[in-house]
């Protein structure tokens, strides 16, 4: 299991995440919502420990670094010029000593031209390849940041079936999506992320409950900002 306790964090003085608790057992696909700026990517990253944390306690259960167990797709995934998707792949593999499959399944299986330079490929097409240097490392946990973004329908039902399919074989799984619906259909558990705060965890048999609390916190937000917009009548 990987869990986090009391996880603060705060940027230049200002709060960014507060006391945030989250446990993400083996087997089971935990959604993580809220709104922008709501400090999602700022947990993920403190998680696989791209940021240190203030205070607050993150492990996993068995002790070992959390960095050889746990894979990271970031938001908007990078590459060096000049290096093809095949040589990202490689590149991945070897910078962890594990030994380079054949790709060419998964090549077809992602539509991914694999021979050509990966700066070149489009938003869906650098989402796939860095998610693919993920699952051909067999990583005990996955940390998911935005998967289904850039992604068209087919790949994102691809998508769907494929975390489905790392659940049952075991994979602890941890993604932010502003896509509810595909969380709800996904997802075990999902948390709802506010201010920084984890404001309440859901459940699947409470998914329902969810999506009205959204609407509801959504349209109160949005009517007290109205009401400091419009002009007072005179
Ligand atoms: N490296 C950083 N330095 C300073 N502030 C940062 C840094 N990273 C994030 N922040 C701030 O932390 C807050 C939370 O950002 P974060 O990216 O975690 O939100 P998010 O919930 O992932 O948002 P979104 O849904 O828009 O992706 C924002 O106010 C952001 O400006």
């Amino acid at each position: 299991m990987l869990e986090i306790r009391s996880l603060q964090k705060a940027f230049a003085g200002q709060p960014v995440l507060r006391h945030v608790d989250l446990t993400i057992q083996s087997g089971t696909l935990h959604g993580l919502v809220g709104a922008n700026g709501a400090g999602k990517t700022t947990l993920l990253h403190c998680l696989y420990g791209l940021h240190p944390p203030d205070a607050g306690r993150i492990w996993e259960t068995s002790g070992r670094p959390i960095r050889e167990l746990a894979g990271l797709l970031p938001y908007e995934p990078y590459f060096y010029p000049r290096i093809t998707g095949r040589e990202y792949i490689e590149f991945c593999l070897q910078a962890r000593h594990r030994p380079v499959p054949d790709l060419g399944g998964w090549s077809e299986v992602l539509e991914l031209p694999l021979n050509r330079y990966a700066e070149d490929y489009s938003a869906g097409m650098k989402k796939k390849l860095a998610l693919l240097a993920l699952l051909v490392q067999n990583f005990r946990y996955l940390i998911l940041d935005e998967p289904f973004n850039g992604l068209d329908l087919s790949n994102n039902l691809l998508l769907l079936a494929l975390l489905r399919r790392l659940r049952e074989q075991g994979v602890g799984i941890l993604l932010t999506s502003h896509l509810l619906g595909s969380l709800t259909e996904l997802c075990d558990d999902i948390t709802v992320l506010a201010d920084g705060q984890v404001l309440r965890q859901y459940p699947a048999a409470e998914f329902a409950q969810l999506s009205s609390d959204l609407l509801d916190s959504l349209h109160q937000q949005k009517l007290a900002a109205l009401a400091g917009l419009l002009p007072q009548p005179g």
